[in-house]
């Protein structure tokens, strides 16, 4: 597929592009009406048409009830919806509407009557049009958010989310290419005007862009840096694996019960054979287990970094006997280290709140 930022995708791009999921029963595309989505639409169908046997593909638009025009721009993505002939839906985000942080939570509701609207219709998948530039702003705010490596992964091309699997098949794909594929067979889209409203730190972020892309940072850049720490996201989660087989394992071999937290409701780990895993494996065995028993988590990553400290701590200090030498509560989860073992296990309610 030709890389350059404003080529046209042709209908043999769309069959790569969208490879994955020619197998799927059904698919939801989620179309704002904005040129991404709409180009999503138009591909989608006509990779469609192109297969003897393929997806059912249902688009669905979620009104969000924040703006006037968007029941008109619902409106006209079921015009062009049915000129594709697709079936098309329009879910409405009744919920209250909070002061602040309104764009997380639109998009959390966003989100659910998406994955709503999947199971209603039978459709394994959600299909978004994240591009490559909004990678570029997903990493970006969270190198700003001092995210770990998880985190700076970015957004991955499938995940699981409520349930039904979110794919993103234009995530190395860049929007210019998409407004140029709209332009060339003249399909218009709605411009929706939060997406430059300074109030709003994406939109911040966003202006900040091209400045970034003079200094060679560019989306493409950005983009493929998120691509590497996902790989190396997957590697350390491997690891992390291994790791707890391992701990795991050594639990078994003291013969000291607790080890299979599935069972016992908690979960420990010899602090001796913990200490030698690498820091960064650490951080993420203790996220899984707070993760687990916590249920106010996720823990926050500088949170879990200050525990692990404060153990590395506890753990030197030279008070004998079975004396908890730590104590600690985080996400919901109580964290120990009592006999050179580490047991992580939920709070009883009273310890939760103090946080
Ligand atoms: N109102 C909507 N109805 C249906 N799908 C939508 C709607 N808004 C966004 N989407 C889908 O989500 C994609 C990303 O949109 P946008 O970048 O505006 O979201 P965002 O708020 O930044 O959320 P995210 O954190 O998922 O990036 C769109 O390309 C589209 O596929």
């Amino acid at each position: 597929m030709p890389d350059d930022d404003h080529s046209v995708i042709s209908a043999r791009d769309a069959k790569r592009l969208f490879a994955d999921w020619k197998d799927v029963p059904a698919i939801v595309l989620a179309v704002s009406g904005g040129p991404d989505s709409i180009a999503l639409m138009w591909l989608a169908a006509r990779w469609r048409r192109n297969l003897a046997r393929g997806p059912r593909l249902i688009a669905v638009t979620v009104d969000h009830g924040l703006r006037a025009e968007a029941a008109r721009e619902a409106r006209d993505v079921k015009r062009l919806a049915r000129a594709l002939d697709l079936p098309h839906r329009t879910v409405r985000w009744n919920g209250a509407k909070p002061k602040t942080g309104l764009p997380a939570a639109a998009r959390a509701a966003r989100y659910q009557l998406l994955a709503q609207a999947a199971r209603t219709s039978g459709a394994t998948h959600i299909l978004t049009a994240h591009t490559r530039d909004d990678q570029a702003e997903t990493l970006l705010m969270r190198m700003l958010r001092g995210s770990g490596i998880a985190g700076l992964a970015a957004m991955a091309r499938q995940s699981e989310r409520d349930g039904v699997l979110l794919a993103r098949p234009f995530l190395h794909i860049s929007k210019s290419q998409l407004v140029a594929t709209l332009n060339r067979a003249k399909i218009g889209f709605a411009d929706d005007p939060t997406n430059r409203d300074m109030n709003f730190t994406r939109p911040r972020l966003r202006a900040l862009l091209p400045a970034l892309a003079a200094e060679g940072g560019d989306a493409r850049n950005l983009a493929r840096l998120a691509s590497r720490l996902a790989r190396a996201n997957a590697a350390v989660e491997v690891l992390a694996d291994g790791a707890e087989r391992y701990l795991a394992l050594r639990e078994r071999e003291a013969s000291r019960p607790g080890f299979d937290a599935g069972i016992a409701g908690f979960k420990v780990f010899d602090f001796e054979a913990f200490a030698a895993v690498p820091e960064e494996v650490r951080v993420r065995l203790l996220q899984r287990a707070i993760d687990r028993f916590g249920p106010e988590g996720p823990a926050e990553l500088g949170k879990v970094e200050a525990l692990l400290s404060a153990l590395d701590r506890a753990s030197a200090t030279t008070t004998g006997g079975k004396r908890p030498k730590l104590k600690q509560t985080l996400a919901g989860a109580l964290i120990s280290l009592v006999d050179g073992r580490i047991r992580i296990e939920q709070a009883p309610p009273r310890r939760r709140r103090g946080d």
